[in-house]
């Protein structure tokens, strides 16, 4: 059954189910549940220190809960490594940008596919059939997807040598070159101007009408609004609401916690 305020449909992708994250006396997490549903835009807010990127970190194996579980496709992930969680479907960017600087643009999306790649180590080294197959279909993919982020120009330049805004689009290559289901971008308008904004946020949409979900931790208010089915908000560790974006702007305990900040300063 469609949802009523998005329109979108499906068995929920992602589910955080009863979700604690205590640090030492800090709990960054407490007893969160919420849902990604199958091509849906889900944006993830909260003020400073909420536990949005906690949530990720928990969401990729970086991290392992004090309790709850976390299920994509119905298949636990808590205790699996990263590396397994790339695999079951989940990919992700950083708030601060991590490529690999002394490779080319091209290469760091390579490596990205590498997470599916089937071929065994024996397999790579004596350069397999299959192996030499993987690396030509891994190479035209990677070009395919630089030039689907707007950055085929880059191909060839070593990542440390890209202008600000293209690394950025580089990492979100790099992310979807893992063939996710879901992909969870980390603030990736971060110190882009508002005609950048406005090109991510088209991008962000292309990403889902390829058929990839997306959740979306970002700052910027109008760019939430704009590109999201529904937004989760954050307090404190705790959920304060889970509804479209029109019903989040209106909700007293949002506009208290984080749509009082002025747009200018959040
Ligand atoms: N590795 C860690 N060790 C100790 N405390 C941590 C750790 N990671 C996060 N925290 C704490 O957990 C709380 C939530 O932090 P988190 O980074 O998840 O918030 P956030 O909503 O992503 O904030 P921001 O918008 O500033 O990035 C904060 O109090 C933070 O200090």
């Amino acid at each position: 059954m469609p949802d009523a305020t998005t329109g979108v449909a499906g068995p929920p992708l992602l589910e955080v189910d009863d979700v604690t994250m205590q640090f030492g006396g800090v709990t960054a997490l407490d007893h969160i549940s919420f849902e990604v549903r199958r091509g849906e835009i889900l944006g993830l807010i909260g003020p400073n220190g909420a536990g949005k990127t906690t949530c990720f970190n928990v969401m990729t194996g970086v991290f392992q809960p004090t309790s709850g579980e976390v299920r994509l496709n119905g298949q636990k992930l808590v205790s699996r490594s990263r590396h397994q969680i790339t695999r079951l479907g989940i990919a992700r960017t950083f708030q601060n940008i991590r490529l690999f600087p002394e490779m080319t643009a091209l290469e760091n999306v390579q490596v990205g596919g590498d997470a599916r790649h089937r071929t065994s180590v024996p397999g790579a080294l004596l350069r397999l059939p299959r192996h030499r197959r993987e690396e030509r279909d891994g190479r035209t993919q990677a070009f395919e997807l630089l030039d689907f982020m707007g950055i085929p120009h880059a191909a060839n330049s070593l990542a440390r040598n890209l202008p600000y805004g293209d690394q950025r689009r580089l990492e979100i290559a790099r992310a979807l070159a893992t063939g996710p289901e879901l992909l969870c971008l980390d603030e990736p308008a971060a110190g882009f101007n508002p005609a950048e904004k406005e090109e991510l946020l088209a991008l962000i949409r292309r990403i889902r009408d390829r058929g990839q979900t997306v959740l979306l931790i970002e700052h910027d208010m109008r760019l939430v609004m704009g590109v999201t089915d529904r937004i989760v908000v954050l307090e404190f560790g705790r959920k304060i609401a889970d509804a479209a974006p029109a019903a989040v702007r209106a909700d007293p305990k949002v506009v208290a916690a984080y749509l009082g900040v002025p747009e200018d300063a959040a």
